[in-house]
């Protein structure tokens, strides 16, 4: 067997940086015999390896992400795993359109599809859409953290952070009662078998919504139901408070990851909040195919398909319902770009965390900061928010530089929970009741539900759930801090989980440690008092909190979710290392096309590197390996202690110049150390090379600094634009290529 470790080709900022990182990444882990091979798993090479069959011999391209998830679960996967698009309709209606551009013989997305060569077509996009990526290699738990480094990092440079006035109007807005949290039913199934989800129409008739979902034994099952009904009023009310209270109104969900679901709840936003104007042209709208769904930017994209006069007549009304109603939360203020016009433009998990950094506030049309209110429909997680932002308007701002931390261990192995319920996620057709019957017809969940209704349900299997428990444990134990099960006996499958807990945690050694369970509002107040007092609190958490809480600790305690180490152990003994905690920051690119500046920091991807390194290390007893994990991570603290991470603007050190001093610092560790005389000899010239070519190495990167880039497409951009424009160093290059 080779040494091999497998680096993802992905989207936006973080696959810009790797035409830099990665070539000189390769060339260090050659010298210890490691392959690094790449797999595109970008949203463009997903599209592309789905329609293979209708593109050209030289077009096509393979399976990476059905080959990686394989792999996955096999003892030998060593994966690194850049952040990728999770595109939603609007972004990938884009990528379609500029693939196609670029020659390749896409079918368009049928939105409405008559045919069944329509209905593959649209079957075979909906499978790349969303959150396509992550359930599918996530083939194990999740332990994501700030190391120490990281940590004593961020308390030597902390950032800036927004300060808290005590009558700050900033709150959440949720359901009362008709959410997902209000309904949720849950059991877990003694044994394996089928189960069969039917709507009973208030008529009589029967409608199959999903003929067969497996089930192993011990699995937990649990449905909900979110009412339309209650949801519009809610929405309409809380415009009216908004307006009321001179707030923002603004909206997070995470319409990306929740394909299905959370769409559908955005489009409920914004025709409500555009009600008048939605109603008023609705036959208009409709011939011009304007779905809510994809938010109002939708429709002024759709524009320009009606005479003239229409369309100055909407814009008018347009016009008139800004006026009416409360100011909205932007995301550019310069191009009039609001919380309403791209449903993947504001995603929960990190734009809560961006508003509490920000005092409460998100930008006004007027590029002014201003206190706002943020609806998040449903009560499941929404009171995590509340508490930080209450416990921010009573104690003021955290501050970075003295704050403890919250570290998590997530369970999210094999699809579990909500982020694995798309395929049992319906928009209700019809007044009646949903059951969940198994194979002996016994019903083991029902809901009374209303034409519309979002009805879902989710699958958390036992094994995922056992190694979730062990990781936990193992994490209190290795690293001494207490750890907090963010569970809710309230809720239907929390309930269930619990009582697996608490049975899961005898199967271990707990002595001394100090591990509790409580409810996410509980939980969240006990960790941000420790956190308050410098000490850390393990929260051990589902899928959905663990996404949540690596963005939002992590952004008040680093600044950013980018400096987090993110392991998932595989459940089958493999490793897959993920780099940071965030996304694929599309401001950066738009950054670096205009101004030649990427401001993406690669320090996820560095730690992620190191973890692996350090995994296969073990896994093959490769003590050149161990030598270059051990020396990148002495190179990491030095590039911490000396902050050479990215700035922010034109005229500093941006990504590729910080990817310099990663390299510099990890060749002088590898010519210093001793434990490799080979190695050493080898880094001798290069660290020796980069140490005095320092400052024309770094001026060759600046160089291009301050002028547009042409990268030759966004979703599909030009290799070899991209790696012209992420390599322009000659000195560096010519320096890494002596490695061989
Ligand atoms: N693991 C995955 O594959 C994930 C994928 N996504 C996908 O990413 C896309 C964007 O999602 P979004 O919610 O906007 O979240 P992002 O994390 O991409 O962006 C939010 C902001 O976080 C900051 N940020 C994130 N990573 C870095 C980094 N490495 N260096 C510097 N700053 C960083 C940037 O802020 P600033 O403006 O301050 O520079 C950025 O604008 C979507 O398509 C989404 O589906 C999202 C989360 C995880
Ligand atoms: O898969 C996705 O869409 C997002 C994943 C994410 O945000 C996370 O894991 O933190
Ligand atoms: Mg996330």
């Amino acid at each position: 067997m080779t040494s091999k470790i497998i680096y993802t080709l992905t989207d936006e900022a973080p696959a810009l940086a790797t035409h830099s990182l990665l070539p000189m990444v390769e060339a260090f882990a050659r010298t210890a015999g490691i392959a690094m091979e790449t797999r595109d798993i970008s949203l463009s090479g997903r599209i592309l390896a789905v329609f293979s069959d209708k593109l050209k011999a030289e077009q096509k391209i393979s399976d990476a992400l059905a080959e990686l998830g394989q792999l996955a679960t096999q003892p030998e996967a060593n994966i690194i795993k850049l952040p990728n698009i999770s595109a939603s309709m609007p972004q990938l209606k884009a990528a379609i359109k500029e693939l196609q551009a670029q020659g390749y013989a896409l079918p368009d997305y049928p939105d409405e599809p008559a045919t069944d060569e329509e209905k593959d077509i649209k079957a075979r996009y909906d499978k790349v859409k969303g959150s396509a990526v992550n359930p599918v290699l996530r083939e194990g738990n999740s332990d994501r953290r700030a190391p120490l480094s990281v940590k004593n990092y961020a308390r030597k440079h902390p950032h800036k952070m927004g300060a808290w006035a005590a009558d700050s109007k900033a709150h959440v807005a949720s359901m009362a009662d008709g959410d997902f949290y209000g309904s949720e039913k849950s059991v877990t199934v003694g044994q394996a078998g089928d189960v069969k989800i039917e709507l009973t129409a208030n008529d009589g008739t029967t409608t199959v919504l999903k003929a067969k979902t497996t089930l192993k034994a011990g699995e937990v099952i649990d449905a909900s139901v979110m009412s339309v009904a209650k949801l519009r009023s809610f929405l309409q009310a809380q415009i009216e408070d908004a307006k009321r209270q001179g707030v923002l109104f603004s909206v997070h969900l995470k319409a990306t990851m929740m394909k299905v679901s959370d769409p559908v709840l955005f489009g409920h936003v914004v025709s409500v909040f555009y009600k008048d104007v939605l109603a008023k042209h609705a036959d208009a709208l409709k011939a011009i195919g304007f779905n809510p769904n994809n938010g109002i930017g939708d429709l002024y994209a759709r524009l320009g398909d009606l005479p003239a006069e229409q369309q100055s007549a909407i814009k008018a009304d347009l016009d008139a319902v800004y006026k009416a109603q409360p100011g909205l939360a932007m995301v550019n203020s310069d191009k009039g770009i609001t919380n309403l016009h791209v449903p993947s433009d504001v995603i929960v998990d990190a734009s809560m965390p961006a508003m509490i950094r920000d005092s409460g506030k998100m930008w006004n049309a007027e590029g002014k900061l201003q206190d706002a209110k943020a609806v998040i429909p449903d009560r499941c997680y929404a009171g995590v928010y509340q508490a930080v932002i209450d416990d921010c308007k009573r104690n003021g701002a955290f501050d970075p530089a003295t704050m403890g931390s919250v570290p998590n261990v997530g369970l999210m192995a094999q699809a579990a929970e909500e982020y694995g319920s798309h395929d049992k996620t319906f928009v209700v057709p019809a007044d009646g009741v949903v059951r969940v019957t198994d194979a002996a017809g016994n019903v083991l969940l029902e809901h009374a539900v209303q034409a519309g209704d979002l009805w879902r349900m989710c699958q958390t299997k036992d094994a995922p759930i056992q190694d979730w428990v062990k990781l936990a444990v193992n994490r209190a134990r290795l690293s001494n801090t207490p750890a907090v099960f963010w569970l809710d006996p309230a809720r239907g499958h929390d309930a269930q989980l619990i009582e697996k807990v608490q049975r899961y945690l005898k199967d271990h050694d707990t002595n001394g440690l100090d591990i509790r369970i409580m409810t996410p509002v509980e939980a969240t107040l006990f960790s941000l008092e420790r956190i308050r007092q410098g000490k850390d609190t393990i929260s051990v958490t589902g899928n959905v909190l663990r996404d949540y809480l690596t963005d939002l600790f992590p952004i008040m305690e680093l600044g950013t979710s980018a400096k987090m180490l993110s392991i998932v152990p595989l459940m089958a003994g493999g490793g897959l290392f993920e780099t940071g905690a965030g996304g694929s920051a599309p401001k950066h690119v738009q950054q670096f096309v205009e101004e030649g500046f990427l401001r993406w920091d690669s320090l996820g991807e560095f730690l992620a590197l190191a973890a692996s390194l350090e995994h296969l290390a073990n896994s093959y007893n490769n003590p050149k390996a161990k030598v270059l994990a051990d020396t990148l991570d002495r190179a990491t603290g030095k590039f911490l202690d000396e902050n050479r991470s990215p700035d922010r603007k034109v005229g500093g050190l941006d990504n590729r110049g910080s990817h310099f001093y990663l390299v510099m610092f990890w060749a002088q560790a590898l010519a210093e150390q001793t434990a490799d005389a080979d190695l050493q000899a080898k880094f001798a010239e290069v660290a020796k090379t980069l140490t005095e070519n320092e400052a024309k190495i770094v001026a060759e990167l600046a160089a291009p600094q301050g002028k547009p880039v042409d990268i030759g497409g966004y979703y599909r951009p030009d290799t070899a634009k991209v790696d012209a424009a992420m390599r322009p160093s000659a000195t560096l290059n010519a320096a890494i290529a002596k490695l061989g």
